[in-house]
């Protein structure tokens, strides 16, 4: 099966993919409005009703392509459609009827505000159709932890929502792609996966999106979710123990199905500024002079603050913007302190889930400090 993969890859469709995106007629980023297909399985047994499944492409390295197996850097991430993803795992046809769409072809790295809308639209339809039983998506690992946190507070549903991505392109000796993306469809079809959030199954762990984090730059094994551990295993067709997210998600979130009038001008600019030595307030100075609502401040260890920036965060606090207190730590624990009365801790969310997190509440709650508090207490 992997001989023929790696034929197909080779074959010419994959390097015009690759030729196209280097080469030809610039491409939008975001693929709207695409065709959703059944993809064929030639071992599905032909019995009773399987689940349905839709298998939601927004690129990465799971579809990624290098010209040579042993090359898993320097590789076109994005270039591989998500069919030809499915089609190298056949047996993926004994656990679901499959559908495959893609939204977007991108380097995770360029995710984008109307990137994360368009996700969020299709996968609602999806999950509101009668005949569907569970939504996967694949991802680039460089901000899956974002696009799944954003999801987790804006899909209305108690179907599983299961991301799933790769360290190594498609094209790679021992990828981990058709491996990952086979345990996130028995995610998908497990009943034990209902009402529990947006998931992410990785090297047969199944993670949270408010708690996992990209923790290696190269490592296969390259997320984590601190000591707030992961919720389940997923390993040989077999679902372990996955236990509830903390905190409130999709069935439960406010936000949730997402309001039909965001789009990306839409939503609130938060900027995020960090905390270093040697910091100045320069960035918080630019910030407030383009009038952003919210900032995120990457704090050190449990949350500190340079005074250098503190001081020109007190301004803009003062002047009426949200100002989030995060750490650069990337599973920080920030419960306040004497700054509490102008600052919101972000508690266990990181920085970059912090920013998704202001974004979604300034944009449900303009300029409403205390209903971003509440947002910060709840999710
Ligand atoms: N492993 C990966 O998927 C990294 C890739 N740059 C991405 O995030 O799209």
């Amino acid at each position: 099966m992997q001989a023929e993969f790696f034929k197909q890859v080779r074959a010419s469709s994959v390097c015009s993919t690759i030729r196209e995106k280097r080469c030809g007629p610039k491409r939008s980023a975001t693929m709207r409005a695409m065709r959703t297909d059944t993809v064929p399985f030639s071992d599905a047994p032909t019995a009773s009703r399987r689940p349905r499944i839709v298998v939601v492409g927004t690129g990465g390295t799971i579809a990624g392509a290098a010209g040579d197996a042993a090359q898993t850097t320097g590789y076109a991430a994005g270039a591989l459609p998500i069919q030809q993803l499915l089609a190298a795992v056949p047996m993926l046809g004994r656990l679901a009827e499959v559908e495959a769409e893609q939204v977007a072809a991108l380097d995770s790295k360029d995710m984008d505000h109307t990137t994360w809308l368009a996700l969020a639209r299709r996968v609602q339809h999806h999950v509101d159709r009668a005949d569907v039983d569970g939504i996967v998506v694949t991802h680039g690992t460089d901000t899956l932890e974002e696009t799944a946190y954003w999801l987790n507070l804006t899909i209305a549903t108690r179907k599983p929502v299961v991301f799933t991505a790769a360290m190594r392109p498609a094209t790679a000796l021992s990828a981990d792609g058709p491996l990952n993306l086979l345990d996130a469809v028995t995610v998908a079809v497990s009943p034990s996966a209902s009402g529990k959030g947006v998931l992410i199954a990785f090297g047969h762990r199944i993670f949270g999106a408010r708690d996992i984090a990209k923790t290696s730059s190269y490592a296969v094994d390259a997320f984590s979710s601190g000591e707030r551990g992961v919720l389940g295993w997923v390993q040989d067709g077999r679902v372990d123990a996955l236990r509830d997210a903390e905190k409130r998600h999709t069935v439960n979130s406010a936000y949730a199905p997402l309001r039909a009038d965001w789009d990306a001008s839409a939503l609130a600019r938060v900027e995020i500024v960090s905390s270093y030595a040697g910091v100045t307030g320069l960035q918080v100075e630019a910030a407030i002079a383009a009038g952003v609502p919210g900032i995120v401040v990457a704090g050190t260890g449990g949350g500190s603050i340079h005074q250098a920036l503190l001081r020109p965060l007190l301004k803009a606090a003062e002047a009426g913007v949200v100002i989030v207190q995060s750490s650069r730590i990337s599973h920080p624990r920030v419960t306040g302190d004497a700054l509490d009365a102008h600052f919101i801790p972000s508690g266990t969310l990181s920085v970059w889930k912090a920013r998704v997190l202001l974004t979604v509440a300034l944009t449900a709650h303009p300029a409403d400090p205390q209903a971003c508090r509440d947002a910060f207490a709840h999710y």
